[in-house]
């Protein structure tokens, strides 16, 4: 039972509230609000150019937007210094779209890589935490020693996705995790990232296309219309008037997904 003093209802691990952002006279958000709850693996979804890796980058300290505020873990990103961005950063991890692995560098002295910038271990346990890291994302331990143009496309997400783990964050981005993997490929990405959140209790925020993707392992959907956001379950957007939400919930790659439901009548298609 809760103590008196406990929230009834947990904040927010992120909140966005009032964000613009806006490259010369191109406004890209408008006013973006979300929250995003501890735990909870949320989807961004939005047409091509719609703002999705402006919103993960903004996020993430890498776009400073016009206005608004933003609160990670219950903590302003927008006025902290150096020192604090830094804690923060080592509690979250982030995927993007190719792995951005060193080419330079192994699977594992990539994966050692965020440990060496952020903590004091010895090289020794760098290699052996490395190392569990590699088996956790399900690759061989051969793999370690491989460079990443001696890999596929999803060991190079694995070996990205390791990486992102190296710290033990708490939460996950990742931008566009399946995409160019084959419909096989996709689906056990898919699985890990949802075995993994539920064995490490990550909070997982993820841009997709793959409906398949959002249908399987989201719990809420963030969808980018009109420079702002609608956040809902799957269950929810696909009971939405929108006529860009329509179309991607009910079109044909929706019901190829087997999310598209009854044939209900003509809706636009979007763009992408
Ligand atoms: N640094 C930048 N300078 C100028 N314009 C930018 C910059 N970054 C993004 N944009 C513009 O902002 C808009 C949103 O870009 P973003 O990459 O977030 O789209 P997206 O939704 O991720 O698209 P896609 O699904 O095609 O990857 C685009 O019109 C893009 O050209």
């Amino acid at each position: 039972m809760a103590e008196w003093n406990e929230p009834l209802i947990a904040p927010p691990i992120i909140s966005l509230r009032g964000i613009v952002n806006r490259f010369g006279t191109q406004v890209v958000h408008d006013g973006v609000d979300l929250d995003v709850k501890r735990g909870e693996v949320l989807g961004i979804v939005g047409g091509s150019g719609s703002g999705k890796s402006v919103l993960l980058r903004t996020i993430i300290g890498l776009n400073r937007p016009a206005e608004g505020s933003i609160e990670v873990f219950g903590k302003s990103m927008l006025d902290m210094n150096d020192r604090e961005r830094r804690q923060i950063e080592e509690r979250w991890g982030v995927l993007f779209q190719n792995g951005a692995l060193f080419s330079s560098l192994t699977v594992v002295e990539n994966i050692e890589t965020p440990l060496k910038e952020h903590t004091q271990l010895p090289p020794e346990l760098r290699r052996e935490i490395a190392e569990l890291k590699i088996r956790l994302v399900g690759l061989a331990p051969e793999a370690g020693a491989k460079f990443p143009s001696e890999l596929s496309g999803g060991m190079k997400k694995r070996a990205g996705l390791a990486r992102a783990l190296a710290l033990d964050p708490e939460i996950l981005f990742l931008d566009e995790p399946t995409a160019g993997l084959d419909p096989i490929g996709a689906a056990e990405f898919d699985e890990l990232i949802q075995s993994l959140q539920r064995s490490l209790g990550l909070t997982v925020v993820m841009i997709t296309h793959d409906l398949d993707s959002l249908a399987a392992i989201c719990d809420r959907i963030a969808v980018l219309v009109d420079k702002r956001i609608k956040v809902g379950t799957l269950a929810e957007l696909q009971r939405d008037d929108h006529p860009w939400i329509k179309a991607y919930f009910h079109g044909p790659r929706a019901r190829a997904a087997g999310i598209g439901g009854s044939a209900g009548e003509p809706v636009p298609q979007p763009a992408n």
